[in-house]
């Protein structure tokens, strides 16, 4: 049996950055072969980025990754890299979109997979299953693939396939059974949702039985705008057993030696309902290995809460960082939500790139700023305070308002002020709504919703607080004051102000949430569920109608099954109201 070294470079590309991308290929290539490896395999649209929407509209975008495809090989061979093997994922276009800037939205477009050797594009792979749903558009952007590319390389038969090819039946995985492949290299850029590692594990597992042969699946890391990429790479035998998985949110090269079925010639068995061509190439390979056998190994799983958190601090680092911020600004109350959202940012950026600012009004209690300082003690990040006293009373001085007006004229003196200090010393303004807060429309429009970016965006109210609490349990100093932690949520707009004067206590609410936005279900269901009928009425009607605060509120980390915006796209507009009739 031979023996390949494969590596799998479970790395963080940026999209739109498509020189340093083939940068870091080449760089983790000569790490790989540092370490012995015959083939490399990097993640899906490694060299322009995932997803790059729209962009793949512009013929110069996809002409730009075709012509970094192709120095990309030259320069890995310049490099003395050239005997390893080089697996890449890119954009390519071969149909009307090619030659036309008029052609149909996706056509001749390519989600592509790349086999790179000796300064040369040995094989290419047009990914067959576009993912159409939840965060994906892909029927819009791409032509689908439809024959299996198989390369001999050191005596085994290696299919290529991309990332949803191995989440639905038939196609691909049942072509490379049928083409008696030894391995399956499944590149992906597979964002992450809590839970979806051991949906993974089990999926991996199902396709390496179907396609009877060894699945090595390498996952993109990092964050793009609302979507976080975990890694969690792994190989899986034939015969389903987990053989080597790299841990969560960490750039990593696996490197684990397969002992692999010699290819046999001849010709494929018929094609049965699959759809595929089967294409096949061969190429010289290089197969010596070192005595020393390498395992990857088997990474840890980490705990739920310890996963968000990763998902929410790597999703915000590399907002900031991949759009060129410095640091960033929030509001400091003294609450649960700002102090979550400024440990974050702590964790992700340190505390010297994070600025607290407590921006009291006339009704703020004395434990909003001793906690703010508190945190800020805790944290060690950069604080001041904004008195926006002064500031409301030269609107009221202006202008008549009342009530509410008033009320919410306080959270907008202190947008003002925090944009204004983002203007001024170049910060991103951090946002804290949580989830909760976004879908029944808890936050003054302007106000306290202005900000570049919202780390909360997909929590619920009660998963704020536990992270909270799980945070205060991990080595150092508890970031998070107590008293945060405990006290009733209050927006003190006005005196004695309360959220459970407005809304129901979180512990209800969430789930009445969790039912409407993220499963779907209809008012009848929720009822049948156990929820309080009128409760259910309202706060459906609070969730409709705050559908024009969302559309226009700051991007955030999704780390649930559906996120508000991409996910779940609502006309705003909409007179249909659940229990009405019709
Ligand atoms: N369909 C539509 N399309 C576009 N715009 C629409 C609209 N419907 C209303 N609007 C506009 O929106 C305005 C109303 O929105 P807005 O000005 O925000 O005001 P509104 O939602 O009425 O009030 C804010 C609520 O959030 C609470 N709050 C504020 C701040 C912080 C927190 C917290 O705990 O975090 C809670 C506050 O106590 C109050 O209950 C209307 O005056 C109208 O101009
Ligand atoms: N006194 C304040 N000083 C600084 N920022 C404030 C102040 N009050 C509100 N904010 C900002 O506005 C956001 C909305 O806070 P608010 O107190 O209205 O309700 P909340 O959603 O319960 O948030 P939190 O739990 O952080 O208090 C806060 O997270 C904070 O960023
Ligand atoms: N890029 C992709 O094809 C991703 C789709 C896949 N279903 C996932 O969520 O991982």
């Amino acid at each position: 049996m031979p023996t390949l070294r494969i590596a799998l470079a479970q790395v963080n590309s940026t999209v739109g950055d498509i020189s340093g991308n083939a940068a870091a290929v080449r760089r983790w290539t000569r790490e790989a072969a540092g370490a012995g490896a015959h083939l490399v395999a990097f993640p899906e649209m490694m060299l322009t980025g995932y997803p790059i929407e729209d962009l793949v509209f512009r013929n110069s975008f996809v002409e730009a990754s075709q012509r970094a495809l192709r120095s990309l090989a030259a320069d890995l061979a310049a490099d003395g890299l050239g005997e390893v093997a080089v697996v890449v994922g890119y954009v390519d276009a071969d149909g009307p979109a090619a030659i036309s800037s008029d052609a149909e939205p996706g056509a001749g477009r390519r989600d592509a997979s790349a086999l790179l050797h000796r300064g040369e594009v040995v094989a290419t792979y047009y990914k067959h299953h576009l993912p159409n749903y939840g965060v994906f558009d892909e029927d819009r952007y791409f032509e689908p693939g439809d024959t299996l590319t198989v390369v001999r390389l050191g005596g085994v038969d290696v299919a290529l396939t991309v990332c949803e090819d191995i989440w639905q039946a038939g196609g691909p995985f049942t072509a490379a059974r049928r083409a008696g492949v030894g391995l399956v290299v499944n590149i992906n850029a597979s964002p992450y949702e809590l839970n979806k590692d051991d949906v993974r594990l089990a999926l991996v597992r199902r396709r390496a039985v179907e396609a009877g042969a060894t699945v090595a699946f390498v996952n993109m890391v990092g964050g793009q705008d609302e979507l976080v990429f975990d890694g969690d790479s792994m190989i899986v035998s034939a015969e389903g057993e987990l053989l080597a998985r790299t841990g969560q949110f960490v750039e990593e090269l696996l490197v684990h030696d397969l002992d692999l079925p010699r290819a046999v010639d001849g010709p494929p068995a018929p094609e049965h309902g699959d759809g595929m061509r089967i294409g096949r190439r061969e190429i010289a390979l290089k197969t010596d290995i070192p005595h020393q056998r390498r395992s990857g190994g088997v990474a840890d799983r980490i705990e739920d809460a310890a996963e968000i958190w990763s998902a929410l601090v790597l999703g915000l680092r590399d907002y900031v960082d991949k759009n060129r911020f410095r640091s960033v600004i929030l509001g400091l109350s003294g609450g649960i939500d700002s102090a979550v959202v400024a440990a974050i940012a702590v964790d992700a950026l340190g505390p010297e790139r994070v600025v607290g600012v407590s921006l009291p009004s006339g009704h703020s209690s004395d434990h909003s700023r001793d906690d703010a300082a508190d945190l800020a003690k805790r944290t060690g990040l950069d604080y001041r305070t904004e008195p926006i006293q002064a500031m409301v009373d030269g609107f009221l001085a202006n202008m008549s308002l009342s009530g509410l007006a008033v009320e919410n004229l306080q959270a907008r003196v202190r947008g003002v002020v925090l944009m204004a200090l983002s203007n001024q010393e170049g910060h991103l303004v951090l946002t804290t709504g949580n989830k909760s807060e976004l879908a029944v429309g808890y936050s003054t429009l302007y106000g306290d919703s202005v900000g570049g970016f919202n780390p909360l965006k997909d929590v619920p109210k009660t998963m704020v607080w536990q992270l909270a609490r799980w945070r205060n349990t991990q080595p150092g100093t508890p970031p998070i004051p107590e008293n945060s932690i405990t006290k009733a949520p209050s927006a003190e707009l006005r005196p004695g102000q309360k959220d459970s004067d407005s809304l129901p206590d979180y512990e209800i609410l969430d789930p009445i949430i969790k039912g409407y936005v993220d499963r779907d279900l209809g008012r009848d269901e929720l009822i049948a569920a156990g929820n309080d009928p009128a409760l259910v009425d309202r706060t459906l009607r609070m969730i409709d109608l705050a559908e024009y605060k969302r559309r226009q509120s700051a991007p955030g980390t999704k780390i649930s099954g559906k996120a508000f915006g991409r996910d779940r796209r609502l006309p705003i507009t909409n007179l249909f109201r659940e229990g009405r009739g019709f």
